[in-house]
C-alpha cells in the first residue's frame, strides 16, 4: 500500500508526540516522503509538559525523601538536630529546580527535531487539519497556511488536561500539571484534586519537595485501578508523611480567595490551601480538525477509534497515542505510531499487544506492573496461582532501610508460567524488567527461579517470589 507506484509515498503525521515522531522516524526509514505537522514543539506534550519535566521534578523529590530518611541511617545534617536556629536540613529552591526542568525539556525537544531533520523528515509549525482523507491543511505558525497531500495521515494529536467549569485553572493559584513548572517557590499548602497516577505522583513529589499536601479524590482510595495491595501501600505511606487524604470527595469548584484558594466539594466542605493541581483526567485533542468530515469515526468520549494496527475507520488514515484513548502512555503510544508505518508502507507488522505493555507510578516506593492483574486474576479471566512477598524480608532492602513495598508474582495454574507482576518498591521502574522479560518469553517460574542474582539484591525477591510459586508435579 502506500501511494503510486514510480514515487515514494507521501506521509503526513498531525503532532509531534512519541505516537507521531516515532512513526514519522519509521516512515521514513521505510522511504517515505514525510512530513510532521507540530503546533507547540517536537516531542510533543510527553516531552515538553508531561512525562519528561514531571519525570524530571520527581528526581528531585527523590533525593529529598532520601534526605528526610537518612537519620534512620545513622546520618545527620545541618538542623536534623533539632536546633531551631537551623531550620530545615535541606530546603529545595524551586525556581531553579524548574528552570533546569524546562531547559532539559526544550533540550530534549530540540534532540529529537534533529533526529528527525537527519532523517530527512520535513517538520512544520503549526496547526494541521484533515481536509478529507488524501490532504492535509496548515495553518503556520508564522502566518499563511499550505496544503500538503497526503497517500497516508497519522493523527497523533494527544490530550489536554480535564478542565471543570467552576474551577478554571488561571496558570498562578489554579493549576494544570502543565502550569507546575512556572512556579517559583514551593506552594505552602497544595489541594492536588484527583488521585489517579498524574494526582498521585504530584502529591507525592510536592510532599517531598516541602508542601502541605492535601489529597482530594471523590473515589474511595488513592490510584483506584491499580493493583489493590500497592495503592494501599502508598495511602499508608502518605499517611505516614503526613500527607492529609480525603477521600470519597468530589471537588465541584475552586475559586482564589486572598493569598489562597478554596476547593467546594460536593457535599459543601470546603477545602483550604495556598494552590490547587487540577488531576481530574484528560479530554482528546480530537476537536475541530476535520475528523468526522472525513469519516473518521469517534468514540462518545471524542477518542478517535482504531483497531490493534492502528487504522481508523477512513481509508489511509491512521491514529496513534493519546487520542485514540488506546492507553495512555508514552509507550504505547509510540508503538501505536511505528505500528500504523509499518502496516501502511508494507512492512511486516504484528497488532498492538497491550498484554505485554510495562508501566510504572513514579511515587515513592513507585509501582510497576506487567501483564495480566490481580483484579483479572479474581474475577475469574485468568486462571492464576498468586504470590506477594513483602520486601521487609529482603536483605538489601534492610540495609537500604526499605520497609515498604512488595514483589507480586501471577503464574498461571498448572504451566507456572508467569503471567504478570507488580513491584513496589524504590526504582521498581527498573526491577520489573525480569518479570517483563518472562511474561514477553513465556517463562515458568521455574525458569526464573533458576537464574542467579546478586546476593544481596532487590532482584533477590523476584526469584525468590518465583521459587515459592514452584509447582510439584
Ligand atoms: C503528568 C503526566 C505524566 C505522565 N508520565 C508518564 C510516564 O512517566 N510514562 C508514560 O509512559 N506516560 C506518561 N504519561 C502519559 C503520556 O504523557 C502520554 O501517554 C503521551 O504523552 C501520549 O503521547 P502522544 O504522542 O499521543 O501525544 P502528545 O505527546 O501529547 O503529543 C501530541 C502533540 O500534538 C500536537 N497537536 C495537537 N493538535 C494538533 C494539531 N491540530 N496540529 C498540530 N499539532 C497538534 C500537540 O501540540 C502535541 O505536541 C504522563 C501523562 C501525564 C499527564
Ligand atoms: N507514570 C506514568 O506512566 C503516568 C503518569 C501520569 C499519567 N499517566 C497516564 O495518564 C492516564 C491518566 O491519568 P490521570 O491521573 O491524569 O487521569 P485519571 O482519569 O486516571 O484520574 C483522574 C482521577 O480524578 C478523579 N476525579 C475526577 N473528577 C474529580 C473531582 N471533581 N474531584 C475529585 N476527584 C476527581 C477520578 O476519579 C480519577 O481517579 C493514566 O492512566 C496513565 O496511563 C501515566
Amino acid at each position: 500500500m502506500g501511494g503510486v507506484p514510480g514515487r515514494a509515498p507521501r506521509v503526513v503525521v498531525i503532532g509531534g508526540g512519541p505516537g507521531g515522531y516515532e512513526a514519522a522516524l519509521v516512515a521514513s526509514q521505510l522511504g517515505a516522503e514525510t512530513t510532521v505537522v507540530e503546533r507547540a514543539g517536537m516531542g510533543g506534550a510527553t516531552v515538553l509538559t508531561d512525562v519528561v519535566p514531571s519525570k524530571a521534578l520527581i528526581s528531585v523529590a527523590e533525593v529529598m525523601n532520601l534526605a528526610a530518611e537518612a537519620e534512620e541511617l545513622g546520618l545527620r545534617f545541618p538542623g536534623s538536630d533539632g536546633n531551631p536556629d537551623t531550620k530545615e536540613p535541606i530546603s529545595v529552591d524551586l525556581g531553579r529546580v524548574n528552570a533546569r526542568v524546562r531547559k532539559l525539556a526544550e533540550a530534549q525537544s530540540a534532540d529529537i527535531g534533529r533526529r528527525l531533520a537527519s532523517e530527512g523528515v520535513r517538520v512544520l509549525r503549526g496547526t494541521g487539519r484533515l481536509d478529507g482523507t488524501e490532504r492535509v491543511a496548515v495553518e503556520l505558525e508564522d502566518g499563511g497556511s499550505e496544503i500538503i497531500d497526503a497517500d497516508i495521515t497519522l493523527v497523533s494529536t494527544g490530550s489536554s488536561p480535564r478542565e471543570l467549569d467552576a474551577a478554571k485553572p488561571d496558570g498562578k493559584r489554579i493549576l494544570t500539571w502543565k502550569q507546575l513548572y512556572q512556579l517559583d517557590s514551593i506552594p505552602e499548602r497544595l489541594v492536588v484534586v484527583g488521585s489517579g497516577v498524574t494526582g498521585a505522583e504530584f502529591a507525592n513529589a510536592y510532599d517531598a519537595l516541602g508542601s502541605d499536601v492535601v489529597l482530594v479524590s471523590s473515589r474511595d482510595r488513592v490510584l483506584p485501578g491499580q493493583d489493590a495491595d500497592a495503592a494501599e501501600v502508598i495511602e499508608e505511606v502518605f499517611r505516614r508523611r503526613g500527607m492529609e487524604l480525603m477521600g470519597r470527595s468530589r471537588a465541584m469548584a475552586a475559586r482564589c480567595e486572598g493569598d489562597g484558594v478554596v476547593v467546594t466539594l460536593e457535599d459543601g466542605r470546603e477545602v483550604r490551601g495556598t494552590h490547587c493541581l487540577m488531576a481530574v483526567g484528560s479530554v482528546p485533542n480530537t476537536a475541530g480538525i476535520g475528523l468526522e468530515e472525513a469519516g473518521v469515526q469517534l468514540s462518545e468520549s471524542g477518542h478517535i477509534e482504531v483497531d490493534r494496527v492502528s487504522r481508523t475507520s477512513a481509508r489511509g488514515v491512521y491514529a496513534a497515542g493519546d487520542c485514540t484513548g488506546v492507553l495512555p502512555l508514552a509507550s504505547v503510544a509510540a508503538m501505536q505510531g511505528r505500528t500504523a508505518m509499518w502496516h501502511a508502507l508494507g512492512d511486516a507488522v504484528s497488532p498492538l499487544r497491550l498484554r505485554k505493555v510495562s508501566a510504572n507510578i513514579f511515587t515513592a516506593p513507585e509501582i510497576a506492573t506487567v501483564g495480566w492483574t490481580q483484579q483479572q486474576v479474581e474475577s475469574g479471566e485468568v486462571d492464576a496461582e498468586v504470590l506477594m512477598l513483602p520486601l521487609a524480608g529482603n536483605a538489601r532492602a534492610k540495609m537500604l532501610g526499605i520497609r515498604d513495598g512488595f514483589v507480586k508474582l501471577f503464574a498461571s495454574t498448572g504451566s507456572g508460567r508467569v503471567l504478570g507482576g507488580v513491584v513496589c518498591a524504590p526504582r521498581a521502574s527498573e526491577l520489573i524488567f525480569p518479570v517483563a522479560l518472562a511474561v514477553e518469553h513465556g517463562l515458568t517460574v521455574d525458569q526464573v527461579a533458576h537464574a542467579f542474582t546478586v546476593y544481596p539484591s532487590l532482584s533477590g525477591s523476584v526469584a525468590e517470589a518465583a521459587r515459592r510459586l514452584h509447582v510439584t508435579s
